[in-house]
């Protein structure tokens, strides 16, 4: 039986007067938010408490990378928003995961704590470029590995990379896909990508859809449909 898979609209707007026509249009219980660096930094840390006040499931996505104290620090006051889950860059290494997952040691009910693996919008000639000779596929298996025996709960991949990863690391590991395209939607800077309803049936927890929704038209009719195509 695979789990089922929630929908997270990406709020890529540039402020929050932008972003409230939509939210206004969502049911908490048929979808979480995320915030990324972009409404994040226009907006603040109110905007983001008033989705939590709201009852909104809110991943703060801030991809933290940064040195081992700075991040320890920045994940707490993530946590202390509220948020339900949040991320940081694997890439930053072993000993800044640690520090990020220690400082949620304390809280009773921590955010999720998520680990960026290979960003979707890389492919291999991007990866060489940064020095890694490894495919897409095996550096996001590498990262995933070391994100799990770190203790985090989960990573940031493509959906391509799921089922890979649930085997790796069992289902109970949480898989966050981003790079979610209906057929025939515009892939953009996006390079490794599905569509929702195959990502669905791999039993991915979190689908996270941005320009999809946020560019069509109509952007809740848009989310309506990206969800009866999952269960359909
Ligand atoms: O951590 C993320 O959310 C993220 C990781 C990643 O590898 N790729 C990725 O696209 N994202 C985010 O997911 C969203 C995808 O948006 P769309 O491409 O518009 O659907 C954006 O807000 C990205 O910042």
């Amino acid at each position: 039986m695979t789990q089922q898979s929630t929908v997270f609209v990406a709020l890529d707007y540039a402020n929050a007067e932008a972003a409230w026509p939509l939210i206004e249009q969502l049911n908490p219980e048929q979808c979480g938010l995320k915030v990324g660096k972009e409404l994040f930094t226009a907006a603040g840390p109110e905007f983001v408490r008033e989705l939590v006040a709201r009852d909104f499931r809110v991943f703060l996505d801030l991809k933290f990378h940064d040195i081992p104290t700075t991040v320890a620090k920045a994940v707490r006051a993530a946590a202390d928003l509220g948020v339900w889950m949040i991320n940081v860059h694997a890439s930053g290494g072993r000993r800044m995961l640690v520090a990020a997952r220690d400082a949620l040691a304390d809280y009773p009910n921590p955010p999720l704590l998520i680990a960026v693996t290979v960003l979707t919008s890389m492919e291999a000639s991007d990866l060489a470029e940064v020095g890694v000779q490894r495919q897409p596929a095996e550096q996001v298996k590498y990262l995933a590995a070391l994100a799990q025996g770190v203790g985090l709960d989960g990573v940031v991949c493509s959906a391509q990379e799921a089922a890979m990863i649930q085997q790796e690391c069992g289902k109970d590991f949480v898989l966050v896909t981003p790079g979610i395209r209906p057929a025939g939607a515009e892939q953009g800077d996006q390079r490794r990508v599905m569509t929702p309803e195959e990502a669905a049936k791999q039993g991915i927890q979190v689908l996270v859809i941005g320009r999809p929704i946020t560019q069509a038209d109509d952007p809740a009719a848009a989310l309506a449909a990206i969800q009866a195509s999952l269960t359909g």
